[in-house]
């Protein structure tokens, strides 16, 4: 169980090098498709989820279990990077509708091909590989497990690295708190407002959202929730902010903007998730509880329409003595984000 394993695949993912992914069932030599080049040769074959696969029509792929499962595929004739970034982008499908048709393939490793589209996922990319032959991966190629991919993504060894006074517009008195993990580089950040006492806080878990937060979007309802939830806790006795470095729901921004491509086209935020690959909500909330006990807070009120969250933090042993609800007003670009999270994710809005 090494992390460092995984991150040196990140690494090389994010770069467009190749990465080999090693399992009991066997391993796979894989390059990824939006980072790096196609290899030479016709006949390729290209690794990528279930619910691309479901898109693109494949015999076989009627349902399937999960969307962000992986199904193996023989692409016919030549394969350039351009035609194999179209294979694998659904938001592309208006401008390139005819691909195909694609046979799948049996899944040689079926376990490390699952740790592959994680690992797509962990660095932001879409869930898409070349495979392989052993002759032609990089000589240096990182290799990973998925046990290694497992450990990357533990929380538990998160810890606080720097802190220091914040006056903010919503209250004078604040501090921040950023963590450090030994597994990943995201620097998750915690506002305390107001100063602690042995009181129960209003605890808010805000999920990065660089649209909403930075630039006052109006496709969600994050940059108004972040404001409100400041201003409540203002006026509460002292709060926390845990700031979650999980934009796009646990997707990455680019990714996000995909699915946001793809609502243009008419789908939901939750079927342009799925369309791309994804599971509807990529997060990890145990993050949070482990930025709680670093803080040693036992006990919150917590902010959110979400029931997901109190479900998950209280599974992890957080005490939630209250939830608060985070209503925004709707606008006519968010409005069917709203009906969406209330109708298909269970937030109760
Ligand atoms: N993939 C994707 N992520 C989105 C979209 N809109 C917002 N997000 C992300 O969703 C996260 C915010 O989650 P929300 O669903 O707004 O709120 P929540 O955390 O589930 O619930 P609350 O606690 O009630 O706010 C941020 O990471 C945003 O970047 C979208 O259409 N697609
Ligand atoms: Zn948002």
């Amino acid at each position: 169980m090494n992390a460092r394993a995984a991150a040196r695949a990140l690494d090389a993912l994010a770069r467009g090098w190749d990465i080999i992914v090693e399992s009991e069932t066997g391993r796979l030599a894989l390059r990824p498709v939006e980072t790096g080049g196609a290899p030479l040769g016709t006949g390729r074959k290209l690794l990528i989820s279930a619910a691309r696969a479901i898109t693109l029509k494949l015999a076989n792929q009627k349902e399937a279990a999960r969307p962000d499962a992986p199904v193996l595929i023989a692409v016919p004739g030549a394969l350039d990077s351009a035609r194999a970034i179209a294979i694998a982008d659904p938001s592309l499908d208006l401008a390139q509708p005819m691909k195909g048709p694609f046979a799948a393939q049996p899944l040689p490793a079926p376990q490390a091909a699952e740790a592959a589209m994680q690992l797509a996922r962990l660095a932001g990319l879409l869930p898409a590989y070349h495979l392989l032959d052993d002759g032609e991966v990089d000589f240096d190629a990182p290799v990973v497990t998925p046990a290694d991919v497992a450990a990357y993504a533990d929380p538990a060894q998160l810890r606080i690295a720097a802190r220091a006074r914040l006056p903010v517009s919503a209250s004078e008195s604040a501090e921040i708190v950023a963590f450090r993990s030994d597994a990943d580089f995201h620097e998750h950040v915690a506002l305390i407002v107001g100063t602690p006492d042995d009181s129960i806080p209003v605890v808010r878990l805000h999920s990065e959202c660089l649209t909403g937060d930075v630039f006052g979007s109006l496709k969600c309802d994050c940059g108004p929730q972040l404001n409100g939830a400041l201003h409540a806790m203002a006026h509460a006795r002292w709060g926390i902010l845990l700031y979650l470095r999980q934009e796009g729901r646990g997707i990455g921004l680019i990714n996000k903007l995909r699915a946001y491509q793809l609502q243009d086209q008419g789908h939901d935020t939750v079927d342009a998730n799925n369309r791309l690959g994804f599971p509807t909500d990529a997060r990890d909330f145990a993050v949070a509880a482990e930025m709680l006990k670093a803080l040693r807070v036992p006990a919150i009120r917590l902010m959110t329409n979400n029931p997901e969250k109190q479900a998950v933090l209280a599974s992890l042993g957080v005490e939630i003595a209250e939830r608060l609800p985070l209503q925004i007003e709707a606008n006519p670009h968010n409005a069917r984000y709203l009906v969406t999270k209330r109708d298909r994710t269970g937030h109760q809005l």
